[in-house]
C-alpha cells in the first residue's frame, strides 16, 4: 500500500452553533512523529475521535491508510492511547495485555514481549490498581501497540508524569516511529515536544494555524529576539541612549530586534567597545511561538 498513513481535508466538525473543527486539512507520512498542539477546547481531541471513526465529520475528507476511518481496515491499522487511561485495577500488567490481544485477534505472546519494551516486564504480574500513573501510561502504550499499528494517536500521553517518566515514554515513542509507525500526539507543552517530533501542527479554536517543523515555524514567526546589554552603572545611560533601548536595572539595556537584524545589531554593540561587558541574545521562546500562533501573543511594549 502506498496511501499516507493519515490525509486530512478540509475537515469540519460543528457541535450546534460552535466549529469546533474548522476546515482542518494535513497529511501523515511513514515514520513521523507530528505533535498537534493548542490550547484547552481548540479541537485536538474531536480531531483525534474523527480519525478514530467515534465522530463524523460535518464536511471534509479523512482516510487512513486509504480506508475510511472506523472501517475494518482503519481500525485494524491505528491505535489509540486516551489522556486517561483506566484499566482494571484488579489485572495484573500480564492479564491486561492478554486480555487485549484477544480482543484484538493477537497473538498474547507477543503482546506480553510488548511489557518488556515499555519498560513493565518486573511489575507484570502486579495488580495495575497497585501502578503508579507513569506506569499506567505506559501499560496504556503497551496495550495500544499490540498488533503493530501503522498509525499511533496519543491524547495527551505525557500529562501528569514526572520529567523521567516523560522522557521514558518519549524514548518508546521514538523505537515505535523507527519501527515506521506514524505517531501522532496531542500536546499542550511545546517545550516538551521540541526535540521528540518532527513536525508541529498547532490548532487554534479550530483552525489549523501552522504545521511545519520547529525551525519552520520559527522562520515563519518572525518574533523579536532580545539583547540583553550588560554595561556598568557609569554607562548604562549612554548604551541605552547609542542603542536605543531601555535600562532593565542599574547595569544593563534590553533591546529587541528582528532575527535579520541581529549581526547588525551586534555589530553596534561591538562598536560600543569597553562600555559593555557582556551580551545576551535570546530568541523567542517556544511558548512565545506557540502563544503567536495560538493568536494570544502579547505585544512587546516598544517604549521603555
Ligand atoms: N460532544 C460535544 N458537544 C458539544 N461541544 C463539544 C463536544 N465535544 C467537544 N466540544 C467542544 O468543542 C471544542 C473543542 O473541544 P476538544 O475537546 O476537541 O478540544 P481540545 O483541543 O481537545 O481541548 P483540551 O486540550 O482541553 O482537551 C470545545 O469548545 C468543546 O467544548
Amino acid at each position: 500500500m502506498n496511501e499516507k498513513p493519515l490525509s486530512l481535508q478540509a475537515v469540519v466538525k460543528t457541535f450546534a452553533d460552535l466549529r469546533a473543527v474548522d476546515e482542518v486539512g494535513f497529511d501523515l507520512e511513514p515514520g513521523e512523529r507530528v505533535a498537534l498542539a493548542g490550547h484547552n477546547g481548540a479541537g485536538k481531541t474531536t480531531l483525534l475521535k474523527m480519525i478514530l471513526g467515534l465522530l463524523r465529520p460535518d464536511g471534509g475528507s479523512i482516510s487512513v491508510l486509504g480506508a475510511p476511518p472506523g472501517s475494518a481496515a482503519a481500525r485494524a491499522a491505528t491505535a489509540y492511547l486516551p489522556e486517561a487511561v483506566a484499566f482494571h485495577k484488579a489485572l495484573t500488567g500480564e492479564e491486561v495485555m492478554r486480555f487485549f490481544a484477544r480482543l484484538k485477534g493477537e497473538d498474547p505472546t507477543k503482546a506480553l514481549a510488548l511489557l518488556e519494551r515499555v519498560g513493565l516486564a518486573e511489575a507484570r504480574r502486579r495488580r495495575v490498581g497497585a501502578y503508579s500513573k507513569g506506569m499506567r501510561q505506559r501499560l496504556g502504550l503497551a496495550q495500544a501497540l499490540i498488533g503493530r499499528p501503522r498509525l499511533v494517536l496519543l491524547d495527551e500521553p505525557t500529562s501528569g508524569l514526572d520529567p523521567i517518566s516523560r522522557q521514558q515514554f518519549y524514548e518508546i515513542i521514538e523505537e515505535i516511529a523507527a519501527t515506521g509507525s506514524t505517531i501522532l500526539l496531542s500536546s499542550h507543552a511545546l517545550t516538551e515536544i521540541e526535540a521528540r517530533t518532527d513536525r508541529i501542527v498547532i490548532l487554534s479554536r479550530g483552525r489549523l494555524v501552522a504545521n511545519g517543523t520547529l525551525a519552520e515555524l520559527r522562520q515563519n514567526a518572525r518574533l523579536p529576539i532580545r539583547l540583553k546589554v550588560q554595561g556598568s552603572t557609569e554607562t548604562a545611560e549612554e548604551i541605552a541612549t547609542r542603542l536605543g533601548g531601555c535600562r532593565i536595572n542599574g547595569r544593563s539595556v534590553e533591546l529587541f530586534c528582528e532575527p535579520n537584524d541581529k549581526v547588525a545589531r551586534l555589530a553596534d554593540i561591538a562598536a560600543l567597545g569597553s562600555l559593555v561587558r557582556d551580551v545576551d541574545v535570546t530568541p523567542p521562546s517556544l511558548d512565545d511561538i506557540y502563544r503567536h500562533f495560538s493568536g494570544a501573543d502579547k505585544t512587546r511594549a516598544s517604549s521603555c
